[in-house]
């Protein structure tokens, strides 16, 4: 574990769910000055989630491959962001995320 996570609050444990708590209230009440608001809103916004989940994979690739730790997890957070999203778009929930990657254990 790097040494700013093992600073992190005991608290950012519940981050995701945390995360897809706002995400989900972003999209039941669609406040203005939200970028998260103009996914849902926007008539392409799934475009959008998909574009840039592509887009972020690649610069998390880029920073893997330049073994910039920072920027790895700079890039690594969007994709979560946008992924997080598109499961919100689509109606399922990070329990769906859990449920599958317990039954891989
Ligand atoms: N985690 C995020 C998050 N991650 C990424 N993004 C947005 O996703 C977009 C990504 O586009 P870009 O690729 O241009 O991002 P960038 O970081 O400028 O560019 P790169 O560094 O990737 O090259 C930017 O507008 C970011 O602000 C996010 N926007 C919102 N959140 C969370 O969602 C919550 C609600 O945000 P709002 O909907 O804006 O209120 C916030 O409290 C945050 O916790």
């Amino acid at each position: 574990m790097s040494e700013e996570a093992a600073d992190a609050d005991a608290t950012d444990a519940d981050v995701l769910d945390d995360l897809f708590a706002v995400i989900e209230d972003r999209k039941e009440t669609l406040p203005a000055d939200s970028y998260t608001t103009t996914l849902f809103t926007d008539e392409k916004g799934e475009n959008l989630v998909l574009e840039k989940l592509g887009e972020e994979t690649t610069e998390v690739i880029l920073a893997a491959k330049d073994d910039d730790h920072e920027e790895l997890a700079h890039e690594a957070a969007d994709v979560v962001y946008h992924l997080l999203v598109l499961l919100s778009m689509k109606g399922m929930t990070l329990d769906d995320l859990r449920a599958e990657l317990a039954e891989r254990r």
